[in-house]
Formats: C-alpha cells, structure tokens, sequence
C-alpha cells in the first residue's frame, strides 16, 4: 500500500523561481539556470511513491536535494510546484492549523545534529513533541520514558544532553521522533555524525524497532552502506532530479546510469543480492499425502527430465530432497511402499529466502542438485541452481566491468 506519493515535485530557491520553472520545462538544467537566473534548483521533478512500513533510502552527493525532498514531504520546506499525498491527501494544500496538526501527529523528523536543548533533562527533551501537541504532562511522561525505554535509555531520564556519549543523545533524538507516534519517520542523515561501531548499533536498533512497529521511514544518507544495510528500498539523486528508485539488488544489477553505477563501486553483488531474488520455481515438487510413498515419488519424476525432486507437505512446507538414482535404488530393494522419508538426501538442506548469495555459495557450490529456498515459515519457495547463480554472478560483474571502462575511458 501506498503511503506516500510524490507527484512532479520541485522547488527553486530565490526570489524568481517562475522563470527558473520556465526554463526547467524546456529541459534546462540546474548548472545553467544557476548560471543564467541567480536561482537554485533544489529539487527538479521528482515523482516516486513510497510504501507504508518500509525503509527508504535517499542517497545523492552533497547538493544533490536530498534534505530539501524530505523537508517538503512536511513542508518544513515550500514546495515551487507538486504534490505530496500521504494517505492521499496532499500536504501541499493543507492550511496551517492542518498541518501543524499533521506534523505533530503523523510524521516526525530526526535530525543528525541531535537538536536537543541542554537545558532540558533526557526526559524532558524525549516529551518535547508531545509538550507543543498539548498532551497533559502525565500522560507526556509516560509516552516518553517508553520512547526512551524503546531506544534502550531506561535509568537515564533525569540525566542532561552534556552528560550523554554522542550516541546516546542521537538515541534520545529518535526517542523524541518515536514519544509521538508517528506512521512516519523522517530521518535526516540521522546517523552520520556517530562513530562507525556505534553507527551500525543505532542502524540495528532501528531495524529491530521497525519489526516490531513497522513504520513508514524516509532515511536519508550519503553512506552506501548504511543505504544497503537498512533500505528496503534506494532512490538515488542528482542535481535535483531523482534518478533511479529500486530495491538495492535491482539497482545493482541494473544501475540506471554512470552516476549510479559510481555509486555502487565496490559493493560486493554477493553480498547484496539474496536467494529470494534469483530463485527459479521450475523444478519437480513432489507433495506428500497421507498415501506418499517412494513409488509415488519414483514415478512422478521419473516422468520429468529432473534428477532430483523436493518434497513438500500439504501445506508446501519443505521436508527433504530426494533423488531420482536414490528412488531407482530403494525400488530395486523392494522397499517402494516404505515411507518417503528413506530417500531423503542426507545434506539435503534448504537455504533461507534472505540469505545473501555469499551465505549460500558453499551449498551451491557443493551439491549437483540445485538448492531449495524456503521463507522464514519453512515454506517452499522455489531453487537456485549453479547456473543462475553463475548467471547473475556474471550480470552484476559485467555491469561493474563497463563502470571500470567508463572510468578509465
Ligand atoms: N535555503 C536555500 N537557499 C538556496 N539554496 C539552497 C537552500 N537550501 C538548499 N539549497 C540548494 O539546493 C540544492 C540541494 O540542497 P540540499 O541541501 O537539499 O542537498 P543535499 O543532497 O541534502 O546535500 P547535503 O548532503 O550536503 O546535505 C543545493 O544546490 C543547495 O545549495
């Protein structure tokens, strides 16, 4: 479902922006304008839609309008032109009282300098959203010290910013985004000024908060592999303009243009692209009822051209693999009433749906059969063989390939 959608987004800084507009239009560029108005694109054209309870990443160099985007999706910033639905109302036309009201309630912003004020104790900043909504104290307090319960600060309520590590006052700043309730996050480059180690800790606190809540979260960032850890979805920017929105592995093996590929220089595919997104569902399942026997099993693929079969319940959860030479064999031996489960494989295992390609290579690489690939729910999903494995292997290297030739060229 969707929960936001930006449609022909723009916005052009300085006194003028109509004739900036104009010039937009007629495929003008940023540089030029700049250069012939004084005025500065921001943000030129932007349309993309985001689900509700994902993560989405927007990545771009410095200036590219990252922090301008996601400031008109509050309207912190005044969009020049576009819309912005959440929920399919437009921001963009909500009068004043609306949209504090809006703010306050729906959608709340981190900022990367923390903004805390030193005056105030850990809890008091933690209830500032809630204080300017005009909930009762009580009622503020309790909302908070969960927040900051949530984020891992129980004990430190009473405590000042000045007396908090940085990573520490960036957790009381999501406390203060999560006191309000919001179904969206906002996070500008949230992370950015914490230190690498404590950086990946706050990155993995938000993603187990978000299986727990499943909000709508805009996360800007500059760092890739922030970007690859914690989006479910990228949107790459640049010079205003959106310029590729994918999942991190279909960008990686389709990257839109140079600048995107540049992006993705030294990413691993491996460790990027999962079981779940190169499985096929081609291979010769095999059902078992209360009556599955080998014989069964034997006859149905011995009428496929498959050497091997996996076998599944009523319900196509996985049990085991079973091999048509295993199946010959156990027929030979007069046991072709005996239950299935003789002829399993004994390394027979399945792999995870989310399990990077690096996690499965061993198994891949292993066993002449292709590997089956269950859900979390143990639930049949479908093969890897060693050829699409190899396939897509050789897809992302050739995509990194022409990014090597264009840069030396
Ligand atoms: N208030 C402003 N007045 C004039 N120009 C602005 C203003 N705010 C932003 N810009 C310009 O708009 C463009 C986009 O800026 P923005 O801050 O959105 O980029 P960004 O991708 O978030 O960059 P960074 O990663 O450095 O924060 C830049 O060229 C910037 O100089």
């Amino acid at each position: 479902m969707e929960k936001i959608v930006v449609e022909n987004l723009y916005k052009v800084f300085g006194n003028q922006p109509g004739k900036a507009m104009e010039m937009l239009k007629k495929g003008g560029d940023k540089e030029s304008i700049l250069e012939k108005t004084g005025m500065t694109v921001g943000v030129d054209n932007a349309s993309f839609s985001i689900e509700a309870g994902e993560i989405f990443v927007i990545m771009g160099l410095s200036g590219s309008g990252k922090s301008t985007i996601v400031r008109m999706l509050n309207r912190l910033i005044e969009p020049t032109a576009g819309k912005v639905l959440v929920d399919g109302k437009n921001v963009v036309e909500m009068d004043e009282k609306e949209l504090v009201k809006f703010r306050l309630h729906n959608m709340s912003m981190v900022f990367q300098s923390f903004a805390l004020m030193p005056h105030l104790s850990v809890i008091d900043n933690a209830a500032f959203g809630l204080e300017l909504a005009g909930i009762e104290k009580e009622k503020r307090y309790a909302r908070a010290k969960d927040a900051l319960d949530q984020v891992g600060l129980a004990g430190w309520e009473e405590s000042y910013p000045s007396q908090l590590s940085g990573g520490m006052q960036q957790r009381v700043g999501l406390a203060r985004g999560l006191a309000v309730d919001p179904d969206i996050l906002l996070m500008d480059e949230a992370f950015s000024a914490l230190d690498p180690l404590i950086r990946t800790e706050m990155q993995d606190e938000l993603l187990k908060l978000q299986e727990e809540q499943k909000r709508t979260i805009v996360f800007i960032s500059h760092d890739l592999d922030e970007a690859l850890r914690i989006g479910d979805r990228i949107a790459i920017m640049e010079s205003g303009r959106v310029i590729q929105v994918g999942a991190p592995e279909e960008i990686l093996q389709n990257p839109a243009d140079d600048y995107v590929r540049a992006f993705f220089r030294g990413v691993d595919p491996t460790n990027v692209i999962s079981s779940g997104d190169i499985l096929r569902d081609t291979h010769p399942t095999i059902i078992v009822t209360k009556t599955g026997s080998l014989r069964t099993a034997h006859e149905l693929l011995s009428g496929s051209d498959r050497d091997h079969g996996y076998v599944l319940d009523p319900r196509r959860r996985f049990l085991g693999i079973v091999s048509s030479e295993t199946l010959q064999e156990c027929m030979e031996n007069g046991a072709s009433d005996s239950p299935l489960e003789q002829a399993f494989i004994k390394n027979g295992k399945a792999v995870n749906i989310n399990d990077s390609m690096q996690d499965i290579l061993p198994l891949v690489a292993s066993n002449s059969w292709p590997v089956p690939v269950v859900d979390d729910d143990n639930v049949y999903k479908g093969v890897v063989s060693k050829n699409r494995f190899l396939k897509t292997l050789h897809r992302a290297e050739e995509s990194l390939d022409e990014q090597v030739e264009t840069a030396t060229a």
